[in-house]
């Protein structure tokens, strides 16, 4: 569905994106992640043909992605729905359903339906008179207008309150079992650890890991493991009573190998006790994330190495919003 190989982007002498590879199935939620700046939306603007490459290639549903043709079998949902504040949700909809030449009875049915889902009453109030939530669903629906079978959502549910956020992302989750495809980016790790199949980790420009989320976790995360003894022993702290009979002592020790967890078995035994109960603990998406970012440079300290270029330049349609054949709004 998707191929990418060495895709670059340099604003300037800036590299954005420093030569990424990877490829997306059919039927695959995937993620792009990483910190402000890692270079995730140069990635999907780049995919969906909205910001040309400065070297590498990328392969969208067999399109190269600046062909007209691929934008109308594609959704894209850019990270700020720039919207037509006047118009209401539903004439904004009719209005994308137009420029896609999709029927209104089909549009309106359409989209319809994924407001239902998405829980939005009110269609015909204003659009900017809409909470940030209301404008984010509306958006969804319009990345929906045209039935595409590969949706590209940046940022799908940042700065969304809790429940919204859930509604969203189950919505994303759903997306899958009717066969679409997702690509999205996001920073909170937990949405993708949640929703993703597979995912990369991008930082300063670069893909620094890639997987499903247990293959990352099996290469990059450690695993620790909470050993519980009867008895006191130089590596164990007092636990509280969560574990075990009552009115029995409980001491914990955190270790990270299984050789540590037999030593404390064959300790706590010549103490005349015993271990009572071991709890693994794996690394979660945001801890592995947390160690790979700190052991390469941040973006911000790396930033004047990046060689950042004043300005930049190649964005067509900074907010994404580019229709078919390239009527964009902005
Ligand atoms: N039009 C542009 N001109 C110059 N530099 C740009 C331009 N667009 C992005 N950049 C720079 O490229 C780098 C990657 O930006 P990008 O928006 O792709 O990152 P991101 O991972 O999506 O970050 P965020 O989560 O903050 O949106 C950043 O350092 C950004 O400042």
């Amino acid at each position: 569905m998707i191929t990418v190989e060495n895709l670059r982007k340099t604003y300037g002498d800036f590299p954005a994106v420093v030569g990424s590879d990877f490829s997306v199935e059919s039927g695959e939620v995937f993620g792009i992640v990483g910190p402000n700046g890692a270079g995730k939306t140069t990635t999907l603007k780049m995919l969906a043909g909205l910001v040309e490459p400065t070297g590498g290639s990328a392969s969208v549903l067999g399109y190269d992605p600046e062909e007209p043709a691929m934008r109308r079998k594609l959704g894209f949902l850019p990270e700020e729905s720039p919207l037509y504040e006047d118009m209401t949700a539903r004439s904004y909809l009719r209005f994308f359903a137009d420029l896609y030449d999709v029927p209104r009875d089909v549009a309106d049915e359409r989209t319809g339906a994924v407001l239902d889902r998405l829980d939005l009453e009110y269609r015909d109030r204003r659009l900017g008179d809409m909470s940030k939530g209301m404008k984010r669903k509306v958006a969804i629906a319009r990345s929906l207008v045209n039935d595409p079978d590969l949706l590209i959502y940046d940022e799908p549910a940042s700065g969304l309150d809790p429940l919204t956020t859930n509604v969203v992302l189950e919505f994303v989750r759903e997306l899958r079992d009717e066969d679409k495809t997702v690509v999205f980016s996001a920073h909170n790790l937990f949405h993708v650890e949640s929703i993703c199949d597979r995912v990369v980790i991008m930082n300063r420009g670069e893909i620094i890991a890639r997987g499903t989320v247990p293959e990352i976790r099996a290469e990059h995360g450690e695993t620790t493991y909470r050993v519980f003894t009867t008895v006191p022993l130089p590596e164990t702290l007092p636990a509280d009573d969560e574990v075990g009979g009552e009115g029995e002592e409980r001491h914990v020790a955190v270790v990270d190998e299984m050789a540590a967890v037999e030593s404390l078995r064959e300790a706590a035994e010549a103490a005349g006790g015993r271990v009572a109960d071991i709890r693994t603990d794996e690394a979660s998406l945001e801890d592995i994330f947390l160690r790979l970012a700190r052991e390469a440079p941040t973006t911000s300290e790396a930033e004047g190495g990046r060689g950042r270029a004043a300005g930049g330049e190649g964005v067509a349609g900074e907010h994404g919003q580019r229709a078919p054949g390239g009527n964009g709004q902005s």
